[in-house]
């Protein structure tokens, strides 16, 4: 799926999407994925993907890990820390003005409450009414796998703000 892109020349970035059940904390379900009633979004204020709904994250910088970023990054956008950080996915997004290799993680510990801040308005979606018409178009392949618990990879292309090229392949393991 990747053969085309050189993954380590392209910048990295994170995404986290936080799990929360009705009582607060996340069991596992039959499946040992996590039962959750509720995901962290932000409505993003600035940068790439600004005025969409989208998980906590941004790119990493030089001499950071990706799991060390998405810890940095979910404490600035929304103050709070990340303790279980599961790498989940990874995905190559191509598009007009920005290029880059996307690790998304999952999260069902952490300590603190959202707040507001200059980059993000946090708010908790039910798993069951996720807001993908004002999110990126490509989420909806692979978020509500995301969130029930399951991994993936892909390769989202988009020119002129639409996808061109949609590849995605669940259940896999992927690498950090
Ligand atoms: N959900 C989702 N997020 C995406 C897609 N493509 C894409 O780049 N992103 C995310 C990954 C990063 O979290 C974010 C880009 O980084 P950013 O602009 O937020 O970076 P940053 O916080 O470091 O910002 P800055 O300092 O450069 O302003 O956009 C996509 O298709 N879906």
């Amino acid at each position: 799926m990747f053969e085309d892109d050189p993954i380590g020349d392209l910048p990295a970035a994170t995404l986290c999407h936080l799990l929360r059940g009705a009582a607060g904390n996340v069991q596992p379900d039959d499946d040992g994925g996590p039962d959750a009633d509720e995901a962290l979004l932000i409505h993003k204020k600035r940068g790439v993907g600004s005025g969409q709904w989208v998980g906590p994250g941004g790119k990493v910088e030089p001499g950071e890990t990706v799991r060390e970023c998405v810890i940095r990054e979910v404490r600035e956008e929304v103050g709070i820390d990340v303790l279980d950080p599961e790498k989940v996915g990874v995905f190559v997004y191509r598009s007009d003005d920005w290029d880059a290799v996307i690790h998304v993680f999952r999260a069902t510990e952490y300590a603190g409450t959202p707040e507001e801040t200059e980059e993000a308005d946090p708010r908790w979606f039910p798993v069951d009414d996720i807001p993908f018409d004002e999110m990126w178009q490509t989420d909806r392949e692979w978020l509500p796998n995301v969130l029930d618990g399951g991994t993936f990879r892909g390769r989202f292309v988009y020119s002129d703000g639409e996808p061109q090229e949609v590849s995605l392949e669940t259940g896999v393991t992927p690498s950090v």
